[in-house]
């Protein structure tokens, strides 16, 4: 589909590069020519990972163990990065979910959310683009969002107050960083299925799931996603900027995602929190 250079000579550090979608675009970036930093917190996940995509690819890949939730990590992160040579390109994956009824939430389980979702995600923003303007060095923001940033998301509130915030973050940093040769894009995925998102979102006693309400009747494929974020964050898509792209197969046309959680009983509600309580 690409030239196999596409990512030459790029630098790219992947927010929760370890493990989902964040492990399979580093995949794609590192088969298009690009070097990798991936960051999160379990180190022996990075680890794995990023020996995997050595063997396979044979390019520079490094792990930085960093919570992002954590502004002083993020900061000593950057600066570590730094030292080897300036990033082109922070893609801004790592987040957090889960599924509860509004009302029950604490001030600890929003902050939960909104830490890594929002927070983090803007730390890491924050601490590249200081760097590329005092550097006059071009960078490319990607922030992987979701739909909830255009229907909203009942039942996943601080997620999606989270993600709309990094809208507003990308098309603000587009018009303020645009004149200092910085982009920020954004992509608006669907269902995809991963063991982070299946495990906080889609608990057993969940409906038949999202393929059967897509309109194109399946969930994404990784490879379409990695492919996605390849194009945007290279040099040919240098004219995009401030712009989400929705990958969901028409999903949000149809409904927001939470409707059968709508016709949850009081009981299992309260089945699901004590799930929870439990792990
Ligand atoms: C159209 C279709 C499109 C469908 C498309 C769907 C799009 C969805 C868009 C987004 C998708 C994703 O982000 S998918 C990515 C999902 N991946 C992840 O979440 C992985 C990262 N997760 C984590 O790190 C953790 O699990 C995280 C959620 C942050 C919680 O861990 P922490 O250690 O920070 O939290 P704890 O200390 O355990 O708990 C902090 C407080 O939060 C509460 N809390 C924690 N988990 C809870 C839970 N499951 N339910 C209720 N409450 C919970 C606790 O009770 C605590 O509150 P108190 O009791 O008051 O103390
Ligand atoms: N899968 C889906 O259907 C959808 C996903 N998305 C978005 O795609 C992105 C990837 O999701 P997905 O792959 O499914 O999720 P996963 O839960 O599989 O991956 C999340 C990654 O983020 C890292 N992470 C979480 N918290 C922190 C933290 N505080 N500091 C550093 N790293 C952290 C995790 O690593 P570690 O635990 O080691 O820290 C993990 O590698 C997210 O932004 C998500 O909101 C959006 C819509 C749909």
């Amino acid at each position: 589909m690409f030239d196999k250079t596409l990512l030459a000579n790029k630098r790219i550090l992947v927010t929760g590069g370890g493990s989902g979608l964040g492990a399979s675009m580093s995949r794609r970036f590192a088969e298009l020519g690009a070097e990798l930093i991936i960051c999160g917190r379990r180190l022996e996940q990075l680890e794995q990972t990023a020996a995997q995509l050595r063997a396979d690819f044979g390019g520079k890949v490094s792990v930085a163990r960093c919570d992002i939730r954590d502004a002083a990590a993020v900061e000593a992160m950057m600066e570590t990065i730094w030292c080897d040579g300036p990033l082109d390109v922070l893609v801004n994956n790592a987040a957090a979910t889960f599924i509860a009824q509004s009302e029950h939430l604490s001030a600890r389980a929003a902050d939960a959310i909104l830490a890594p979702t929002l927070h983090g995600a803007m730390y890491c923003t924050l601490e590249a683009g200081r760097r590329w303007i005092a550097g006059h060095h071009k960078g490319v923001v990607l922030s992987i969002l979701s739909t909830s940033t255009i229907t909203g998301r009942a039942f996943t509130v601080p997620s999606a107050m989270a993600k709309s915030g990094l809208l507003a973050m990308t098309k603000s940093l587009a018009v303020e960083w645009g004149p200092r040769g910085i982009r920020t894009v954004a992509i608006a995925p669907g269902p995809f299925p991963t063991t982070g998102a299946t495990g906080q979102l889609r608990p057993e006693t969940r409906d038949s799931g999202p393929a059967a309400q897509n309109p194109l009747g399946r969930v994404g494929k990784h490879s379409e996603l990695a492919n996605l974020a390849s194009f945007l964050i290279s040099d040919q898509a240098g004219y995009i900027n401030g712009e989400m792209v929705v990958q969901d197969g028409g999903a949000h046309l149809r409904a927001s995602g939470a409707e059968d959680l709508l016709q949850w009983s009081d009981a299992q509600w309260a089945a699901q929190r004590a799930a929870r309580t439990k792990t």
